[in-house]
Protein backbone atom coordinates (compact mmCIF):
# COMPACT_ATOMS: atom_id res chain seq x y z
CA UNK A 1 0.00 0.00 0.00
CA UNK A 2 1.40 3.90 -0.80
CA UNK A 3 2.53 5.70 2.00
CA UNK A 4 -0.18 8.23 3.45
CA UNK A 5 2.93 10.36 4.73
CA UNK A 6 3.82 13.36 2.96
CA UNK A 7 7.16 14.96 4.42
CA UNK A 8 7.18 18.29 4.27
CA UNK A 9 10.62 19.60 2.85
CA UNK A 10 10.76 23.04 4.89
CA UNK A 11 14.28 24.49 3.65
CA UNK A 12 15.57 26.92 1.36
CA UNK A 13 18.53 25.01 0.33
CA UNK A 14 18.03 22.56 -2.45
CA UNK A 15 21.19 19.84 -1.81
CA UNK A 16 19.26 19.73 1.71
CA UNK A 17 16.11 19.27 0.53
CA UNK A 18 17.20 16.68 -2.01
CA UNK A 19 18.97 14.68 0.77
CA UNK A 20 16.22 14.39 3.26
CA UNK A 21 14.12 13.61 -0.04
CA UNK A 22 16.58 10.69 -0.69
CA UNK A 23 16.53 9.65 3.29
CA UNK A 24 12.68 9.54 3.51
CA UNK A 25 11.31 8.40 0.12
CA UNK A 26 11.68 4.92 0.86
CA UNK A 27 8.41 5.36 3.86
CA UNK A 28 7.03 8.51 1.94
CA UNK A 29 4.02 8.79 -0.06
CA UNK A 30 5.49 11.94 -1.65
CA UNK A 31 6.93 15.13 -0.65
CA UNK A 32 5.59 18.38 0.25
CA UNK A 33 7.34 21.77 -0.91
CA UNK A 34 6.03 24.98 0.87
CA UNK A 35 6.53 28.37 0.79
CA UNK A 36 10.44 28.25 2.26
CA UNK A 37 11.51 25.97 -0.35
CA UNK A 38 9.74 27.75 -3.26
CA UNK A 39 10.22 31.29 -2.60
CA UNK A 40 13.88 30.35 -3.27
CA UNK A 41 13.90 27.97 -6.09
CA UNK A 42 10.99 28.56 -8.05
CA UNK A 43 9.49 26.29 -10.45
CA UNK A 44 13.28 25.51 -11.44
CA UNK A 45 13.58 23.96 -7.60
CA UNK A 46 10.64 22.13 -7.87
CA UNK A 47 11.30 20.80 -11.40
CA UNK A 48 15.05 19.41 -10.03
CA UNK A 49 13.04 17.17 -7.48
CA UNK A 50 10.75 15.56 -10.30
CA UNK A 51 13.38 12.73 -11.01
CA UNK A 52 12.52 11.43 -7.68
CA UNK A 53 9.58 9.45 -8.42
CA UNK A 54 7.69 10.87 -5.73
CA UNK A 55 4.54 12.80 -5.92
CA UNK A 56 5.02 16.58 -5.16
CA UNK A 57 2.63 18.83 -3.22
CA UNK A 58 3.38 22.25 -3.94
CA UNK A 59 1.84 24.75 -0.63
CA UNK A 60 2.06 27.86 -1.83
CA UNK A 61 -2.07 28.49 0.25
CA UNK A 62 -2.88 31.24 -2.85
CA UNK A 63 -4.87 33.74 -1.66
CA UNK A 64 -6.09 36.59 -3.79
CA UNK A 65 -8.57 38.01 -6.28
CA UNK A 66 -9.97 35.20 -8.69
CA UNK A 67 -8.10 36.56 -11.42
CA UNK A 68 -4.85 36.87 -10.18
CA UNK A 69 -4.81 33.26 -8.19
CA UNK A 70 -5.79 31.54 -11.60
CA UNK A 71 -2.82 33.42 -13.57
CA UNK A 72 -0.47 32.02 -10.95
CA UNK A 73 -1.47 28.65 -11.04
CA UNK A 74 -1.37 28.75 -15.29
CA UNK A 75 2.47 30.17 -14.35
CA UNK A 76 3.60 27.22 -12.62
CA UNK A 77 3.30 25.59 -16.01
CA UNK A 78 5.12 22.65 -16.96
CA UNK A 79 4.91 22.08 -12.96
CA UNK A 80 1.66 19.36 -12.74
CA UNK A 81 1.67 18.72 -9.22
CA UNK A 82 -0.11 16.10 -7.51
CA UNK A 83 -1.85 18.61 -4.87
CA UNK A 84 -2.01 22.19 -4.68
CA UNK A 85 -3.20 24.46 -1.73
CA UNK A 86 -5.24 27.09 -1.87
CA UNK A 87 -6.86 29.56 0.93
CA UNK A 88 -10.50 28.83 1.48
CA UNK A 89 -10.98 32.05 2.45
CA UNK A 90 -10.37 33.75 -0.71
CA UNK A 91 -14.20 32.74 -1.41
CA UNK A 92 -16.56 30.55 -4.04
CA UNK A 93 -15.15 32.47 -7.13
CA UNK A 94 -11.58 32.36 -6.66
CA UNK A 95 -11.63 28.66 -5.50
CA UNK A 96 -13.47 28.06 -8.25
CA UNK A 97 -11.26 29.54 -10.89
CA UNK A 98 -7.90 28.04 -9.03
CA UNK A 99 -9.42 24.73 -9.91
CA UNK A 100 -10.11 25.61 -13.72
CA UNK A 101 -7.03 27.14 -14.12
CA UNK A 102 -4.80 24.21 -12.55
CA UNK A 103 -3.81 20.97 -14.63
CA UNK A 104 -6.05 18.02 -14.94
CA UNK A 105 -3.60 15.77 -12.12
CA UNK A 106 -3.36 18.06 -9.67
CA UNK A 107 -6.17 18.33 -6.80
CA UNK A 108 -6.44 21.44 -5.20
CA UNK A 109 -7.46 21.41 -1.93
CA UNK A 110 -8.08 24.42 0.10
CA UNK A 111 -7.01 25.26 3.59
CA UNK A 112 -9.58 25.72 6.27
CA UNK A 113 -8.30 26.97 9.67
CA UNK A 114 -4.47 27.12 10.02
CA UNK A 115 -3.40 23.96 12.23
CA UNK A 116 -1.46 26.62 14.16
CA UNK A 117 -4.71 29.01 15.34
CA UNK A 118 -6.85 28.03 18.44
CA UNK A 119 -10.63 29.36 18.69
CA UNK A 120 -8.62 32.50 20.32
CA UNK A 121 -6.53 33.19 17.31
CA UNK A 122 -10.15 33.02 15.90
CA UNK A 123 -12.18 35.70 17.63
CA UNK A 124 -9.24 37.76 17.14
CA UNK A 125 -9.90 37.79 12.95
CA UNK A 126 -13.53 38.10 13.24
CA UNK A 127 -14.34 34.04 13.41
CA UNK A 128 -16.50 33.46 16.15
CA UNK A 129 -17.37 30.11 17.24
CA UNK A 130 -14.40 27.13 17.49
CA UNK A 131 -12.51 25.77 14.54
CA UNK A 132 -14.79 22.75 14.08
CA UNK A 133 -17.74 24.79 13.22
CA UNK A 134 -15.36 26.97 10.66
CA UNK A 135 -13.78 23.77 9.08
CA UNK A 136 -17.06 22.83 8.50
CA UNK A 137 -18.35 26.08 6.96
CA UNK A 138 -15.56 26.43 4.80
CA UNK A 139 -15.47 22.23 3.93
CA UNK A 140 -18.75 22.48 2.01
CA UNK A 141 -17.87 25.67 0.50
CA UNK A 142 -14.98 23.97 -1.39
CA UNK A 143 -16.91 21.11 -2.05
CA UNK A 144 -19.88 23.35 -3.65
CA UNK A 145 -16.87 25.30 -5.59
CA UNK A 146 -15.88 21.41 -7.12
CA UNK A 147 -12.17 21.10 -5.29
CA UNK A 148 -10.70 17.71 -4.61
CA UNK A 149 -10.31 18.04 -0.82
CA UNK A 150 -9.37 20.14 2.49
CA UNK A 151 -6.79 20.57 4.71
CA UNK A 152 -7.69 20.55 8.65
CA UNK A 153 -5.83 19.41 11.72
CA UNK A 154 -6.94 15.66 12.82
CA UNK A 155 -9.55 16.99 15.69
CA UNK A 156 -11.96 18.14 12.54
CA UNK A 157 -11.29 15.51 10.08
CA UNK A 158 -14.05 13.16 11.05
CA UNK A 159 -16.78 15.91 10.99
CA UNK A 160 -15.30 16.82 7.66
CA UNK A 161 -15.47 14.10 6.01
CA UNK A 162 -19.13 13.28 7.30
CA UNK A 163 -20.24 15.69 5.56
CA UNK A 164 -18.20 15.28 2.21
CA UNK A 165 -17.52 11.27 1.77
CA UNK A 166 -15.26 11.16 -0.63
CA UNK A 167 -13.02 14.23 -0.64
CA UNK A 168 -9.43 14.34 -0.10
CA UNK A 169 -8.71 14.72 3.21
CA UNK A 170 -5.20 17.00 4.07
CA UNK A 171 -4.14 16.51 8.00
CA UNK A 172 -1.15 18.55 8.83
CA UNK A 173 -0.15 19.43 12.54
CA UNK A 174 0.53 15.45 12.94
CA UNK A 175 2.87 14.86 16.24
CA UNK A 176 4.25 11.64 16.73
CA UNK A 177 3.85 11.53 20.74
CA UNK A 178 7.44 12.45 22.22
CA UNK A 179 7.79 15.27 19.60
CA UNK A 180 7.92 18.85 20.10
CA UNK A 181 4.73 20.72 19.28
CA UNK A 182 6.36 23.97 18.31
CA UNK A 183 4.03 26.68 16.37
CA UNK A 184 1.43 24.13 16.16
CA UNK A 185 -1.85 24.41 17.87
CA UNK A 186 -4.34 21.90 16.71
CA UNK A 187 -1.99 18.66 16.72
CA UNK A 188 -3.04 14.53 16.41
CA UNK A 189 -0.54 11.15 16.35
CA UNK A 190 -0.37 9.97 12.80
CA UNK A 191 -2.56 7.06 14.02
CA UNK A 192 -5.41 9.03 15.51
CA UNK A 193 -5.26 11.35 12.30
CA UNK A 194 -5.68 8.44 10.21
CA UNK A 195 -8.29 6.71 12.21
CA UNK A 196 -10.05 10.12 12.01
CA UNK A 197 -10.13 10.08 8.16
CA UNK A 198 -6.93 11.71 6.87
CA UNK A 199 -6.33 10.62 3.61
CA UNK A 200 -2.76 12.17 3.62
CA UNK A 201 -0.54 13.35 6.35
CA UNK A 202 1.86 16.03 5.89
CA UNK A 203 4.43 15.60 8.73
CA UNK A 204 7.62 18.29 8.80
CA UNK A 205 9.95 18.55 11.55
CA UNK A 206 9.35 15.47 13.23
CA UNK A 207 10.82 14.08 10.69
CA UNK A 208 13.48 16.63 9.27
CA UNK A 209 14.62 17.78 12.59
CA UNK A 210 15.73 14.56 13.67
CA UNK A 211 18.97 13.46 13.98
CA UNK A 212 18.06 10.53 10.83
CA UNK A 213 15.18 11.61 8.99
CA UNK A 214 14.95 8.35 7.53
CA UNK A 215 15.39 6.52 11.24
CA UNK A 216 12.06 9.41 12.09
CA UNK A 217 9.96 8.50 9.28
CA UNK A 218 10.24 4.54 8.95
CA UNK A 219 9.30 5.07 13.09
CA UNK A 220 6.23 7.28 12.38
CA UNK A 221 5.38 4.19 9.31
CA UNK A 222 5.79 1.60 11.94
CA UNK A 223 3.11 3.01 13.97
CA UNK A 224 0.28 3.16 10.93
O1 LIG B 1 -1.17 23.40 4.02
C1 LIG B 1 -0.40 22.86 4.81
O2 LIG B 1 0.33 21.94 4.46
C2 LIG B 1 -0.46 23.28 6.23
C3 LIG B 1 -1.69 23.74 6.67
C4 LIG B 1 -1.90 23.94 8.04
O3 LIG B 1 -2.99 24.29 8.48
N1 LIG B 1 -0.86 23.71 8.89
C5 LIG B 1 0.38 23.33 8.47
O4 LIG B 1 1.26 23.11 9.31
N2 LIG B 1 0.61 23.16 7.12
C6 LIG B 1 1.96 22.82 6.63
O5 LIG B 1 2.33 21.54 7.15
C7 LIG B 1 3.70 21.52 7.52
C8 LIG B 1 3.77 21.16 8.98
O6 LIG B 1 5.10 21.08 9.38
P1 LIG B 1 5.52 20.54 10.81
O7 LIG B 1 4.78 21.34 11.84
O8 LIG B 1 7.00 20.77 10.83
O9 LIG B 1 5.14 19.08 10.85
C9 LIG B 1 4.28 22.89 7.19
O10 LIG B 1 4.94 22.78 5.95
C10 LIG B 1 3.07 23.79 7.08
O11 LIG B 1 3.24 24.80 6.11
Amino acid sequence: MTSPIYVAIDTPDLDRARAVAEAVKRHAGGLKLGLEFFCHNGRAGVLELADLDLPLFLDLKLHDIPNTVAKAIQALSPITPSVLTVHAAGGRAMLEDAKAAAPAGTKVVAVTVLTSLDSGDLASIGVPGNSRAQVERLTDLAKDAGLDGIVCSGNEVAAARARWKNGFFVVPGIRPTNTAIGDQKRVMTPRDALDAGASILVIGRPITGADDPAVAVREIAGTL
